[in-house]
């Protein structure tokens, strides 16, 4: 006989042992039906959850989910966004005791006996989502996870719950299987590197001149654990973590010199880096340390330690993002200093960052000339602690003077390339106009029905996320696998149904992109959109969203009131986003009327004259109809707010790789002259490159595409 607990929802917690529970998230109804006679005797229904494992096997493995909630790629719909008022009611409603921290709630371990807590309010609460970490025994879920361990203890007044309570996700046999081989591979190369204490003098100062780290004394990078690791010259920077402070991962970091003398760093983890969650430097933080200096790179962090002698901890994917994960571990400090680097990108990232940490402890380094990265900084004999206090306090004003933004309004005008956003690699002459890709901005991009909207929209965010963009996909009219699938492709460069050996490595290094993509599909309320793309937001600090296409969001039955008021809500819902959330929105929208022989413009699309102004950038993927030259598409930028420049460049479709090219001007001219037959183009009148030209850009576009975004492996750092 197995007592059972019917849960909110569908979910259920079957009691199977003295204290042992099966959480089960989607029980069937007809079990729920035995649940509400209080007993459950093990009904047919429950072998087909419970295979292929017996029960014993899910309550004998602790399901270890602590590292691997964000290897998810897609989002589900938060189905009801919570609120910290909420929570905070929640607590109080159960005589919860709590602390109101800064991005969290701490209460007191309900995995803990109480007679045996070390420390009080263990347990934190993440303000935004709800999400649950005890950081005493690693058990962590979402919300309702937690809610229904309350509402058990409570039942079955109990004074606490085993950490195993929660054994909803068990592991399938292939994770357990890889985890077990990266926890080989991180102890092999663990075994295997050497001290750096244990080097000859000479070997260690070669290998500091390397990593421009001369200033970072040996006793240094002994404190912190580094060893090397000598057949690829890499440094290993330990992951140490859990209560027991044992090795949970490493980042193997290799140094190489360009042409122009700088260094450029290239690092890899185990395991992958979308499990990797070491705040390096944390293990040396002890609970007394009020303050710490969060850095975006491991050799950053040694460079404050030595030089100030505050503590400071790395972020582990460094300014690409800061998993919410990993708040808790930073909810003790009182003051947190924001040093990310010494340009803008860090400089951005910081101001998003302490959005989260909470702005009121936060104060961040502004890059600049003397303000460098930490570990420049000390080679260049700077002092450290000066420059950390002329950090920023991050909570801004809601008036400023000049005086307060002459510092900014310099920076600008001193770094004006990376002020104009990220250059596409794929589209030279989309950077000669517009000039880059720039947080905050709404791109209103449309075409004529077919004309290829999405398979372009797809290269261009594909361009830019390999770039280190995090990018989220609301893609309501294809579904998720045939987007993957187009954008796979353009990625590999290659029809990969004809190459379907190598699918697996494109795939494999296609899965390290910072790339996410929404569940939904069809009709979708705006609000809906809206939560779910503020919690991506919050979770993977997402840099650019793609909508395709706003007309997913208009709903049926607003047919009958006037179609373009609803439409330029929408796109003023969008545009506020956009500057809310720093966040690039990229918004696909069908075109208002189509007349065959005209060519698009600005107010095609458009209800009113407001919601062009909305708009940062339009662009349109103008077709060709003429008879000259049919299936030729042609980008057209019509709106430029950043600097006004606006103009047309003409596409090629390259149909095996579903990917864009600037034709180039000889052959351009040819397929003038010649006519549709020897032009290229193919039987559906879509214009084929020649096998020459398809064959140049396929091997530089594999060069730029072999290379893992910078981002995630690779560090340019000066
Ligand atoms: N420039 C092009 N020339 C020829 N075919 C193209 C071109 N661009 C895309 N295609 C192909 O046309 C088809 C439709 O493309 P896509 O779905 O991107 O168009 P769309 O404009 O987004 O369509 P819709 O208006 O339905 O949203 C796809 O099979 C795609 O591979």
């Amino acid at each position: 006989m197995w007592r059972g607990i019917s849960l909110k929802g569908t979910a259920c917690l079957l009691q199977v042992g003295a204290s042992k529970f099966l959480h089960i998230r989607h029980f069937p109804s007809q079990c729920l039906r035995f649940l509400s006679q209080g007993v459950l005797s093990r009904p047919p229904e429950l072998s087909s959850i419970l295979r292929p494992q017996s029960p014993d096997f899910y309550l004998s493995h602790r399901v270890i989910r602590n590292y691997k909630k964000d290897t998810q790629s897609t989002l589900d719909i938060p189905l009801n966004p919570i609120t910290v008022t909420e929570i905070k009611q929640y607590l109080r409603s159960k005589d919860i005791p709590f602390h109101d921290g800064y991005s969290c709630l701490h209460i007191a371990s309900i995995f803990i006996n109480p007679s045996t807590r070390k420390n009080n309010f263990s347990l934190f609460i993440d303000k935004t989502t709800g999400r649950f970490l005890c950081k005493d025994t690693l058990v962590e879920g979402s919300w309702e996870d937690l809610q229904d361990c309350l509402e058990v203890m409570q039942k079955d007044e109990q004074e606490f719950l085993r950490p195993n309570v929660l054994l909803g996700y068990s592991e399938s046999i292939e994770e357990q299987e890889e985890r077990g081989r990266e926890l080989k591979e991180v102890q092999a190369i663990w075994s295997s590197s050497v001290p750096f204490t244990d080097l000859p003098e000479d070997e260690a100062q070669l290998v500091k001149a390397m990593f421009q780290m001369t200033k970072i004394s040996n006793a240094t990078i002994k404190k912190f654990g580094v060893r090397l690791f000598k057949p690829t010259k890499s440094l290993v920077l330990p992951w140490f973590g859990g209560p027991d402070s044992s090795l949970k991962g490493i980042k193997l970091l290799s140094a190489q010199m360009t042409d122009t003398d700088k260094v450029i760093y290239n690092e890899a983890t185990v395991p992958k880096c979308s499990s990797y969650y070491n705040l390096f430097g944390l293990a040396l933080v002890s609970c007394s340390d009020s303050e710490v200096v969060v850095t975006g790179c491991e050799l950053d962090t040694l460079a404050v330690t030595q030089a100030t002698g505050v503590p400071s901890v790395a972020l582990p994917r460094g300014v690409s993002c800061l998993p919410p994960v990993l708040l808790p571990y930073l909810e003790q400090f009182k003051r947190v200093t924001l040093w990310l680097g010494g340009d803008i990108r860090s400089w951005e990232a910081s101001k998003i960052f302490s959005r989260k940490l909470g702005l009121r402890r936060c104060s961040l380094v502004r890059p600049g000339e003397f303000h460098p990265c930490p570990l420049e900084a000390l080679s260049r004999g700077c002092n450290l602690s000066h420059i950390m206090k002329a950090s920023i306090p991050a909570a801004h004003k809601s008036i400023v003077s000049f005086k307060q933004l002459r510092e900014d309004v310099y920076g600008e005008l001193v770094n004006t390339d990376q002020v104009a956003g990220v250059k596409w690699t794929r589209f030279p002459e989309l950077n000669r106009i517009l000039k880059g890709h720039r947080k905050g901005e709404l791109t209103v991009f449309t075409g004529p029905t077919g004309s290829g909207k999405t398979t372009f929209i797809s290269e261009l965010a594909l361009d830019l996320c390999m770039q280190g963009i995090n990018t989220l996909w609301g893609s309501f009219e294809i579904n998720n696998v045939r987007l993957a699938k187009i954008m796979l492709t353009q990625f590999a460069m290659q029809r990969l149904e004809e190459n379907l050996e190598r699918y697996d490595f494109w795939a494999d290094k296609f899965e390290e992109l910072p790339l996410y993509f929404m569940t939904f599909h069809g009709q979708q309320n705006i609000k809906t959109v809206l939560d779910t793309m503020q919690h991506a937001v919050y979770m993977y600090d997402i840099n650019h969203v793609v909508i395709d296409n706003l007309q997913f969001m208009m709903g049926h039955e607003n047919l009958s009131v006037d179609k373009f008021a609803v439409q330029d809500l929408i796109i003023g819902a969008f545009r506020k986003f956009a500057t809310n959330s720093s966040c690039h929105i990229t918004l696909i929208i069908h075109p208002r009327k189509e007349e065959d022989d005209r060519e698009l413009q600005t107010a095609s699309i458009f209800g009113s004259a407001k919601a062009s102004q909305e708009a940062d950038n339009v662009l349109i993927l103008q077709e060709k109809k003429v008879v000259t030259c049919p299936g030729r598409r042609s980008l057209q930028v019509t709106k430029n707010r950043f600097d006004g420049d606006v103009g047309i460049f003409p596409l090629d479709f390259i149909k095996t790789s579903l990917t864009f090219s600037t034709p180039m001007k000889g052959k351009h001219k040819l397929k003038k002259l010649t006519g549709k037959s020897e032009t290229g183009e193919d039987d559906q009148g879509k214009v084929a490159p020649s096998k020459k030209d398809e064959g140049k850009k396929e091997k530089a576009m594999k060069k730029a595409t072999v290379k893992t975004p910078p981002s995630e492996n690779e560090t340019n750092k000066k």
